[in-house]
């Protein structure tokens, strides 16, 4: 158990996934569904809490949506017609029952349970002070700042009690709220992590990606804006802006590597981007070779994109088993080694004799990468190019991609040419950053408000990262004079 400092936790980490629904027969197992859908964004952990009108019910458990959420005594545990649930994989405190998601507290005005994708900045120093205030937390996790906030706001309602707890925190928040008074959505002000809002009849369905909506049928309706809260209650739904406007820096990486191909992430199709961004790459990086090959599953789109671009046919050259998970997000470089072996497979009456253009949608420590490269030779390859449909990644995040180590990012340590040596490629090329933006359909990467947030990239990070800031981290954070708008 961590005592001292909860926070301090060096590894690498991915996502977390959220489900919100109002008005529905089956609210339960709808969010069973939608979980299920959003599962590649966090296998550590799953929860649900439901609200009967009367009491709140609680299921959280380590591991899959499936397994935990399959059984019918676990749905029917969870009686009512409005749920929220969460997939967990944790950027702050460890992995452990006591941070699994939805965090539930009994406060003043009743009970209040909380989903969290994202993560907060400050969540240290706003702990610590709450600590001294007399604040017990129950967890190490950075999202049970939000409860005692909310707990101890002077303002008198829930919703500016709620507000008001916003107000304080930094850093990345897409959050789903079950209370009494109705069902909350709501994203940060930058917009770092994606929300969604869906309907299915009479429900109202919020969620990380739309692919949430399509699992349980319901219709897209729009994206929760940066900045908005919408508070769904007894036939009415408010949205309100109570933040000052600020320039959305949506996370780029999302349409690189962390939504499904199917989502719509703030109204583009993801599937659509990284096959431009594939596209793009070809136009960038050229190469004289046989065939175009995906890295399985995220690799996929861009690949297509870039054979389309070249002319280069495009080829299953890797085979990949099903039964295994993302590799980004296994902790421990042993396991991470164990989960590419068993992932990928070369189709070798494909590869032998072959010029082959491998692509894959990032490089973070290059375990894939080398261990790709390895088996293509390995299978008769005559040469073996690699195109990453993403700039190098050199920086760590603090939104709820966690990444403290940058020594562990291999484009930290190397240049690309070093990179290059390093996964024994004949040759490396990543897609540049105006490229990117380019695919996103900008003209360019803005410098001084851009876009997106890309600060895994560029270093450049949207907001203050106070707790980073404390430890001693030196981070860039170029744009952060320019982010107001009023
Ligand atoms: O350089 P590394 O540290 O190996 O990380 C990069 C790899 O991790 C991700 O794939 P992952 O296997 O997580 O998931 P996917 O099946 O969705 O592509 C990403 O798509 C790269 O292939
Ligand atoms: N990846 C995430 O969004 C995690 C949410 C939260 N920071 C946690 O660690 O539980
Ligand atoms: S630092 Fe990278 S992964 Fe993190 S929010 Fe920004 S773009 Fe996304
Ligand atoms: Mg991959």
């Amino acid at each position: 158990m961590l005592t001292t400092n909860p926070f301090d936790d060096d590894k690498l980490h991915e996502e977390c996934g959220i489900f919100g629904i109002w008005n529905a027969e089956t609210a339960s197992a709808m969010t069973a569904l939608g979980l299920h859908a959003l599962q590649h964004r966090g296998q550590e952990a799953a929860g649900i809490t439901s609200w009967d009108g009367e009491h709140f019910h609680t299921h959280r458990a380590m591991g899959h949506v499936a397994g935990n959420f399959d059984r019918d005594e676990v749905i029917r545990g969870l009686p009512g017609r409005v749920a929220c649930g969460h997939v967990r994989y944790s950027t702050t405190g460890e992995t452990a029952l006591r941070n699994v998601q939805p965090l539930y507290a009994d406060l003043a005005s009743g009970g209040f349970a909380v989903a969290h994708n994202g993560n907060i900045s400050n969540a240290l120093k706003l702990r610590r002070e709450l600590v001294r205030r007399g604040s017990i937390f129950q967890s190490t996790s950075d999202t049970e700042t939000i409860i005692h906030l909310v707990a101890t706001s002077a303002y008198r309602t829930l919703l500016d009690k709620f507000i008001d707890a916003l107000r304080q925190v930094e850093g990345a928040y897409s959050l789903i709220c079950l209370t009494p008074e109705g069902l909350i959505a709501c994203r940060d002000p930058l917009g770092i992590r994606p929300l969604v809002m869906g309907k299915l009849g009479d429900a109202i369905i919020f969620a990380s990606e739309t692919v949430a909506l399509d699992v349980v049928g319901a219709e897209y309706v729009r994206a929760i804006d940066p900045g908005e809260i919408v508070i769904v209650t007894e036939g009415d739904i408010r949205s309100i802006r109570p933040f000052a406007p600020m320039n959305p820096r949506p996370c780029i990486f999302e349409h690189v590597y962390f939504s499904r191909p199917d989502s719509i992430v703030d109204g583009a199709s993801v599937y659509t981007v990284r096959k431009a961004i594939g596209a793009q790459l070809a136009t960038e990086a050229p190469v004289d070779a046989d065939l175009v090959i995906p890295v399985p599953d995220s690799g996929v789109p861009a690949a297509i994109g870039y054979a389309q671009q070249s002319g280069i046919p495009f080829e299953l050259g890797i085979i990949r088993s099903h039964y295994v998970g993302r590799t980004f997000i296994q902790p421990g470089d042993k396991v991470r080694h164990l989960g590419v072996k068993l992932k990928h497979n070369a189709n070798r009456a494909l590869i032998a004799g072959q010029r082959i253009v491998l692509i894959d949608d990032s490089i973070v420590r290059g375990t894939t990468s080398l261990k790709i490269v390895q088996m293509m030779r390995d299978a008769g390859a005559k040469e073996v190019h690699m195109r990453i449909a993403s700039p190098p990644t050199r920086h760590s995040c603090f939104y709820g991609v966690d990444t403290p180590e940058r020594a562990k990012l291999l484009a930290a340590k190397l240049d690309v040419p070093g990179m290059n040596d390093y996964i024994h490629a004949d040759s490396l090329a990543f897609v540049s950053i105006d490229g990117l933006y380019k695919a996103l359909g900008q003209e360019r990467r803005a410098a001084v408000r851009p876009q997106f947030c890309d600060a895994c990239f560029t270093g450049d990070y949207p907001t203050t990262l106070t707790d980073q800031d404390d430890l001693g981290a030196s981070t860039d954070q170029l744009s952060l004079l320019a982010e107001r708008v009023i």
